[in-house]
């Protein structure tokens, strides 16, 4: 079986959702480990489990409903069934070569929302965007900033992402223009995904955090700078960005991020009471993952989510503070991750300052998109001991208009 520095080992465990070409229409909750994915529900069923119901459904949404006693259970038996000398020989047979499965959205994809949380990131923007104004707005180290997504157009790795069309004003036209955009753009971000809901007019208070976060997956917030530059004022992003969102197949228990949590970077401003995370008996909130990006197979950044300025629980908690309630399959971006650094910068607008300072690759020079262009995200935090916990790509391959 796997051994324990692979990224995919027995600390890791992710959940997917997987087909065969023998079976397609059949779609299976999957495990990976290692090189392989179990077939959890079978396996489930050949070790008697109580919870092999609610593994033979075609969607994780079921096992994400069910709570976190449920998800710990769940977790300790895979792990038994996997590494325990009397369980291997029954598991083995439900273990299927990774290259001989397709990967599926594992989960409906309820309400979607992205924040805006590396204060790199938001400084770098603003100077690009309002050159004239201040990089951060008053309210940004009072509050997590997010806007609403689509959570219709959130896509599985792999799936084609189409050049989207729409409105552009360049500075030296009178009148906006319409087609293609111009500059098409990624931005490497982790995704949230919520299993347990809450009741609409109650809060989710950061202890609670771990009670409603199922795991965490690579996210891709497409994004066409043209578009949005024009269109953002005043009520934020829209068509820019609802084109596509790309997602891992891949959802890591949040569980196998302990070994990974981080404090935060210090903040500026004591915050009020609901996003106070100095508070005593407050898990440190911000995750040492380890993000590389890149563009038809070259490195352009590695961005460090050990910098971001808001954490995911301050986040569900300003989500929720309103009394909004949460359903099953909500996924929340993190926001672009970036570090400090120039090769820490998590999107194209920041690595080539709008456009002006192409990347010089070499297969040629980008300052954005290109039809045909590949994007890639991967990520690893530090699993317990020694051991690396992999999360799952992200890539999409840009596709022309239609
Ligand atoms: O500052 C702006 O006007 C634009 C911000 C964004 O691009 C929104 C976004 O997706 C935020 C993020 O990913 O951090
Ligand atoms: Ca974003
Ligand atoms: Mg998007």
């Amino acid at each position: 079986m796997s051994t324990p520095d692979d990224l995919f080992g027995p600390d890791n465990l992710p959940y997917g959702l997987f087909t065969t070409a023998d079976d397609p229409g059949h779609r299976r909750v999957g495990v990976r480990y290692g090189a392989r994915v179990l077939d959890a529900g079978a396996a489930a069923a050949a070790h008697g489990s109580p919870h092999a119901e609610l593994l033979r459904q075609p969607s994780l949404n079921p096992l994400m409903a069910a709570g976190r006693h449920v998800w710990q259970a769940v977790r300790g038996a895979l792990r038994s069934w996997l590494t325990d000398e009397a369980h291997r020989e029954a598991t083995e047979r439900h273990l299927i070569p990774l290259d001989e499965v397709t990967l599926h959205l594992p989960f409906e994809v309820a309400d979607y929302v992205d924040f805006y949380a590396s204060e790199h990131h938001a400084t770098n923007v603003g100077r690009i965007f309002r050159p004239d104004g201040d990089a951060l707005t008053p309210n940004w180290k009072h509050l997590p900033i997010g806007y609403h997504g689509r959570a219709g157009t959130v896509v599985v790795s792999g799936t084609p992402v189409v050049r989207p069309q729409g409105q552009r004003k360049p500075p030296s036209e009178p009148l906006p223009l319409f087609g293609p955009s111009q500059r098409l753009d990624i931005e490497a971000e982790v995704g949230f995904v919520v299993g347990t809901p809450s009741a609409q007019g109650t809060a989710v208070g950061l202890p609670d955090f771990r009670d409603h976060v199922f795991g965490v997956t690579l996210l891709n917030d497409w994004s066409a700078r043209d578009l949005q530059a024009w269109e953002y004022v005043p009520l934020g992003p829209f068509l820019g960005k609802s084109f596509a969102t790309s997602v891992s197949p891949w959802i890591t228990p949040l569980e196998a991020l302990d070994a990974a949590r981080v404090a935060p970077p210090s903040r500026d401003f004591p915050l009020l009471p609901y996003l106070d995370d100095s508070a005593d008996g407050i898990a440190p909130g911000g995750l040492d993952l380890r993000i590389t990006v890149r563009l038809n197979g070259h490195t352009i950044a590695e961005p460090p989510f050990s910098a971001m300025y808001w954490t995911a629980a301050q986040q569900l908690a300003h989500m929720t503070v309103n009394g909004a309630s949460l359903r099953t399959g909500d996924l929340y971006g993190s926001g672009t991750v970036s570090g400090p650094e120039h090769s820490q910068r998590g999107c194209l607008l920041e690595l080539t300052w709008g456009g002006r300072e192409p990347l010089v690759l070499p297969d040629g020079k980008r300052a954005f998109l290109e039809d045909g262009d590949e994007v890639s995200l991967s990520a690893w935090a530090p699993g317990p001991g020694d051991t690396r916990i992999g999360l799952g790509d992200v890539t999409g391959r840009v596709a022309p208009p239609r």
